[in-house]
């Protein structure tokens, strides 16, 4: 059994049984903060459509996006090259939390703001060609309650997780290599929600 010890944010437990590492911390944020961010960050990112290719044609996302850094750093997603936006007083503060609680560093987050439960993210990796190898990606999460899953490559294995208004996430070590993960619709959520993905990128 967990000491309450144990149970501390702090000390979160790897939720993937083999192959990867991911840590929930759960509430970082106050209720009342997490809001006041996702409020902010709703009004200050430069949100845009993202181009995605389906069944050959091109469309745009009704999901927003917005790339960020702490230098203007190239990022190439949906095959579209994009200059990160330097990084805002918001991003700022929640750069410093999310590195004080998860021990690392990181120099770029990737947002998404998805409307209501219609808009999700399919299964990939982030394993794009600009970020550091093996480097940890912390996801904070704002708004409405989201599911989200992981699924192992090659065994097909799930682990699913609710992620929680003002939450933080962790993934790292070899969980890109041998795990997708995914964020499924859900036609019963009405409300929006904001996630920010924090980096490193190698340049
Ligand atoms: O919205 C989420 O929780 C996941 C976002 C994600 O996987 C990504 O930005 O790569
Ligand atoms: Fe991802």
């Amino acid at each position: 059994m967990l000491s309450l010890f144990d149970q501390t944010a702090d000390k979160a437990q790897n939720l993937l049984p083999y192959e990867g590492e991911v840590y929930y911390y759960g509430k970082v944020l106050p209720y009342n903060e997490a809001t006041s961010f996702y409020n902010l960050l709703n009004d200050t990112i430069d949100w845009q459509s993202d181009l995605i290719k389906m069944f050959g044609k091109e469309i745009l996302t009704k999901r927003k996006m917005a790339w960020y850094g702490l230098q203007p750093y190239e990022y190439t997603y949906s095959k579209v090259k994009k200059i990160a936006h330097l990084f805002n007083d918001s991003l700022t503060q929640l750069l410093k939390i999310v590195e004080a609680k998860s021990g690392e560093t990181y120099n770029s987050c990737l947002l998404n703001l998805y409307h209501n439960g219609s808009e999700g993210m399919g299964y990939h990796s982030d394993n794009e060609k600009e970020m550091k190898e093996f480097g940890a990606i912390a996801s904070l999460s704002l708004g409405a309650e989201r599911k989200f899953s992981f699924k192992h490559r090659e065994t097909k294995e799930k682990v699913n997780l609710l992620l929680e208004h003002g939450s933080l996430l962790v993934m790292k070590g070899e969980t890109q290599k041998h795990w997708v993960h995914s964020l499924p619709v859900s036609k019963r959520i009405v409300k929006p929600r904001i996630n920010l993905t924090f980096r490193t990128v190698v340049y």
